[in-house]
């Protein structure tokens, strides 16, 4: 029987780049390609969509709504990376963990967008306290999250890598980088998808920010229970969340108030899920306090793309959802 055929539009990018390399030792597909002169080329990129069973897009978005514009096949399935599609009514969301069924959703679909880097890690701690009722959808949710500077993609990288260079010629004073926040106009182009996935009736306060490291991230959200008539317990958060992905490969959540997850006793840094495909889970609470804090760890670059990527890809070809992750 033929091996599947996939196509990256975008396979020189940062995520590209990392799809392919992880689909490189796969021998059940088969992977085709542009040449460099001809990869941005609208005629070939188009034959390519049209000729293969799933393209996957790791494109801006305007380009990645370009590609979509070429499908005429119905047969050739799309899988997108960007932010272009994810709350677009016709498209699946590619996170198989959120919601019971969504799974099945995947598989059935002809186009499924991949969440975001930073959705990825709301949702996962979000979702299963919405849903069991232990958050109420109207709670005004903030989130502080920091990425790695690989989340910018390729102008972000080479803005750090020139900064890096210099620091090297200057024989480094010690200075790096600065850390900083962005996104203070807020709106974050991630925000909509927060809201929708997770059920909240707001939008949550997003204040992103990035720091000296190429990859790996952080997504805080902190939560004043003490607003709430009825406030759900520490263990309460811990058990709903902890029950919601009992057998999921990709999320793992950490024992309940365990500091040995702390670097020192002290420090949860960000950078430990790097290379790998798995969404980590901390509930922080204290009870007296009535204050809690949750954070989910992740690689942007692996189950904030890439490695949710192939996943879906996984799920879309009807193999087992963990091959080559
Ligand atoms: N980096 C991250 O952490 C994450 C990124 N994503 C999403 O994935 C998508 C790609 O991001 P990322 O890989 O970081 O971005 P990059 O900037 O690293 O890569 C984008 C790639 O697309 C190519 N490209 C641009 N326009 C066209 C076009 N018209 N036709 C064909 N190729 C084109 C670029 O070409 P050239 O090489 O010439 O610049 C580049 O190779 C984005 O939508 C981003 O939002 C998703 C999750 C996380
Ligand atoms: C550090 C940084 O700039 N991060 C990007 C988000 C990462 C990304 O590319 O977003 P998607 O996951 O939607 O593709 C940003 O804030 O726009």
């Amino acid at each position: 029987m033929a091996k599947p055929t996939v196509f990256i539009d975008g396979e020189a990018g940062t995520t590209g780049l990392q799809i392919s390399s992880r689909l490189s030792q796969r021998d059940d597909l088969e992977i085709v390609s542009l040449d460099d002169a001809r990869r941005k080329d609208a005629t070939a990129r188009a034959a390519q969509i049209n000729a293969v069973d799933i393209a996957i897009l790791c494109l801006p978005d305007d380009a990645a709504r370009e590609a979509v514009s070429f499908v005429s096949n119905p047969r050739v399935k799309i899988l997108d990376a960007s932010t272009a599609h994810r709350t677009v009514e016709a498209w699946v969301y590619g996170f198989p963990e959120l919601n019971p069924g969504q799974r099945e959703k995947v598989a059935n679909a002809q186009f499924v967008s991949v969440p975001g880097c930073y959705p990825t890690g709301f949702l996962s701690c979000v979702r299963p306290l919405v849903a069991a009722g232990l958050l109420p959808a109207e709670f005004p949710v903030t989130i502080n999250a920091v990425s790695g500077y690989s989340g910018g993609g390729k102008p972000l990288i080479r803005q750090y890598k020139a900064f890096h260079a210099e620091q090297d010629q200057q024989s480094s004073n010690g200075s790096s980088y600065p850390y900083g926040i962005y996104g203070t106009k807020f709106g974050h182009k991630h925000v909509k998808e927060m809201q929708r996935y997770s059920g909240l009736a707001s939008p949550p306060l997003f204040v992103p920010s990035v720091g000296d490291f190429e990859q790996g991230m952080l997504v805080q959200i902190p939560l004043p229970l003490w607003t709430l008539a009825q406030p759900p317990s520490g263990q309460e958060m811990y058990d709903a969340i902890a029950h919601y992905y009992q057998g999921e490969p990709f999320v793992q959540v950490a024992p309940f108030q365990d500091s040995s997850v702390l670097r020192d006793g002290t420090f949860l840094d960000a950078t430990a899920m790097n290379g790998t495909n798995v969404v980590q889970i901390f509930v922080f609470a204290n009870d007296t306090t009535q204050e809690a804090l949750l954070v989910a760890r992740l690689d942007n670059l692996g189950k904030g793309a890439s490695g949710a990527a192939v996943q879906n890809l996984n799920l879309m070809l009807g193999v087992d959802e963990t091959l080559g992750l």
